[in-house]
């Protein structure tokens, strides 16, 4: 998405208000469209601040993101300001920290309403580009960085290939071609601040997955696919699943492919395995039905989405405490029939947009609501129908020993349903991911050695 064309330079301000609501005048008052003049902007503003108390738009790393939808001919208009200091709201100490304001105004008709926020939300995830923004300058050298953020150049400096790395990627071409892999994936993270590839792989694709943005690969044509993706466990054997399940439900991979991957260290600038990849064994059952990967119902783009927050909630627990959590996404309908509501659902009454998964701002929400009893009921298209859902569904598989009441109702449901579950152990951290009552293991358990 290229998100530069939603904002220009006079848009981009510093803001002298000490307080989110004289902030938020400041960057409407920059938004010059007559549209937004017979529309009010009051009423805008009153809008803004409304969603801001229905649930916070602070989207951590220093970053405020107020978005509100609007009757307008253009799809989007952003205004953004800067204010080192701060700001205060209402008494709340939520937007002490927030140093970045970006307005962004979406037209009623903008159906990619949501992806616009999870790609703007995605760009400043990064602390280092909220940092070098923060850098002190002019305004001008910020309009400048701002510009050149959203549009895709993060100025970070590139790494050169050295002569390991150069011959790790001969030797897997090598490899490649006598296991007759079709792919190969290379773990673009391994490097710090984006990797050059030095070699493209004749008849082979070549899949770079990167938590950073696609446009920190000087590739110049060599990557076939690339495979963002958000949160990442340390257990390189956990991060190679997650690539490639993503990858079989984007229809990247197929489930009876070999791959062949190159990896090193997180930013270490080296890579150091390469590793064969029977996808059909290393996933089991679960698709074994080549034409489903997914359940029908359920877009992919959700599946990451869940996938994401139940790695971090494995990894990192809530504030300070395990969690355990259990997701079930997709054919709601039927799986709503083997449920019952354990507590109040608290996601009734609040609008679809909001309540789905792809916003950006739910994720916070679903972590604080991880620790009720029960479990997520999402819809394929990522709109969550209920929270502390008791499950009840009639067929019980046989699970290994040691997994309880949890794990045995995402078997049970995935088995009953077309659904499928994610389940984080509270007792273990794993991160489990069912389908057809089969599981297979995303994070924690250290399978395959130490790739
Ligand atoms: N049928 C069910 N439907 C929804 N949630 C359930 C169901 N059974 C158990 N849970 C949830 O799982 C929680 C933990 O249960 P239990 O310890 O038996 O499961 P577990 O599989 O061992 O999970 P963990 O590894 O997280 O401990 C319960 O407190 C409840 O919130």
């Amino acid at each position: 998405m290229h998100l530069e064309r939603f904002i220009t330079k006079s848009r981009i301000v510093e803001i002298t208000s000490k307080d989110l609501l004289g902030a938020l005048e400041e960057l409407l008052s920059v938004c010059d469209v007559e549209e937004l003049e017979q529309y009010g902007k009051k009423k805008l503003l009153k809008e803004l601040l409304d969603r801001e108390h229905t649930i916070t738009t602070n989207l951590g790393n220093g970053v405020a993101l107020p978005h509100v939808r609007v009757p307008m001919k253009r799809r989007y208009i952003m205004a953004i300001g800067r204010c080192p200091e701060g700001l205060t709201y209402d008494g709340s100490d939520d937007y002490r920290d927030v140093k970045l304001v970006l307005l962004l105004l979406a037209s009623e008709n903008a159906r990619n309403y949501l992806n616009a926020l999870a790609a703007i939300a995605g760009v400043f995830q990064d602390k280092r580009v909220v940092e070098r923004l923060m850098m002190p300058g002019t305004l001008n050298d910020f309009r400048t960085d701002i510009k050149a953020t959203l549009g895709g150049d993060p100025q970070m400096p590139r790494q050169k290939p050295t002569r390991i790395n150069r011959l790790i990627l001969r030797e897997a071409e090598k490899i490649a071609m006598s296991a007759r892999c079709r792919s190969v994936l290379i773990f673009g993270d391994t490097f710090a601040g984006g990797v050059e590839l030095t070699r493209s792989f004749k008849d082979l694709k070549t899949i770079l997955v990167t938590q950073a943005g696609a446009e920190t690969v000087e590739d110049g044509g060599k990557v076939t696919e690339f495979l963002p993706i958000r949160s990442f466990s340390h257990h390189r054997m956990s991060q190679l699943r997650s690539a490639i399940l993503i990858g079989l439900t984007r229809g990247i991979f197929e489930p009876d492919e070999l791959i062949c991957c190159v990896g090193g260290l997180p930013q270490s600038n080296r890579f150091d395995s390469i590793l064969v990849v029977d996808v059909a064994r290393e996933f089991q059952t679960l698709f074994s039905d080549k034409s489903h990967t997914l359940p029908p119902s359920l877009r992919p783009e959700v599946m990451e989405r869940v996938l994401a927050i139940a790695m971090e909630l494995g990894l990192e627990g809530r504030e300070g405490k395990k969690v355990g959590c259990l997701f079930v996404l997709g054919d709601t309908q039927k799986v709503l029939e083997y449920s019952k509501p354990l507590v109040l659902n608290p996601f009734y009454g609040y609008r679809e947009e909001d309540r789905n998964v792809l916003n950006p701002f739910m994720d916070e929400t679903v972590k604080e609501f991880s620790s009720i009893d029960g479990a997520f009921i999402i819809r394929g298209n990522g709109v969550i129908e209920a929270a502390g859902t008791l499950l009840r569904a009639p067929e019980y598989p046989d699970l290994p020993g040691g997994l309880g009441a949890r794990h045995a109702a995402a078997a049970a449901i995935t088995k009953s349903t077309r659904s499928l579950a994610i389940v984080v152990s509270e007792s273990t951290g794993q991160v489990t991911l069912f389908s057809h009552g089969d599981m297979v293991s995303l994070l924690g358990h250290p399978v395959g050695g130490n790739f």
